[in-house]
């Protein structure tokens, strides 16, 4: 059995009436549309209505929690997702959009007061950021944004 991954929530809880805002950015898009579509998926099948999910995008990572705050200042949302998928390259530039996005999503939570969900990849390779999106041909790993959507559904209902 495996050891990491969400567990099970202490309850089933039901996202109707809950409403939603996805911040994404567009860069590598092809992992990113799957995230994006596990977490919805998820919600859906946990009772979210798929019209009480707004979906916005932004340029890359770095954008997300500027639009992830416009966004839920412009929309009455009981969560927000930003999902990006940063990969390394050959600078500096993964470290410092990594932990800059990071710092700024968990200061987010404070200045919002929703939860903000961290729907970010930081991949060390291509095949990183596939396997967790289910996407590698050896379906190696799950698709982490049905996580996502399943942690934005707990954290919106439970407090
Ligand atoms: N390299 C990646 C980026 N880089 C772009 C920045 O996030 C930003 O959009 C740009 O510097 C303009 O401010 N973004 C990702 O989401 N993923 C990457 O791998
Ligand atoms: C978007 C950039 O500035 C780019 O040159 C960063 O390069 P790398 O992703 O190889 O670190």
């Amino acid at each position: 059995m495996a050891v990491k991954g969400l567990g099970q929530p202490d309850q089933k809880y039901n996202g109707s009436g809950l409403k939603v805002g996805i911040v994404h950015a567009r860069w590598n898009r092809q992992v990113i549309d799957a995230l994006v579509k596990g977490a919805i998926d998820k919600m859906v099948r946990l009772g979210v209505k798929e019209e009480d999910i707004f979906v916005e995008t932004v340029p890359g990572s770095f954008e997300l929690p500027y639009g992830a705050k416009k966004l839920s200042e412009k929309h009455q949302f009981d969560v927000v997702i930003p999902i990006g998928v940063l990969i390394k390259g050959s600078t500096m530039h993964f470290e410092y959009i990594s932990d800059a996005t990071t710092q700024a999503l968990m200061r987010l939570q404070d200045s919002i007061n929703i939860p903000v969900i961290f729907g970010l990849l930081t991949c060390l390779t291509e095949e990183q950021a596939l396997a967790r999106a289910g996407l590698d041909e050896a379906k190696s790993m799950h698709n982490h944004g049905e996580d996502w959507g399943a942690a934005a559904v707990e954290m919106a209902s439970k407090f």
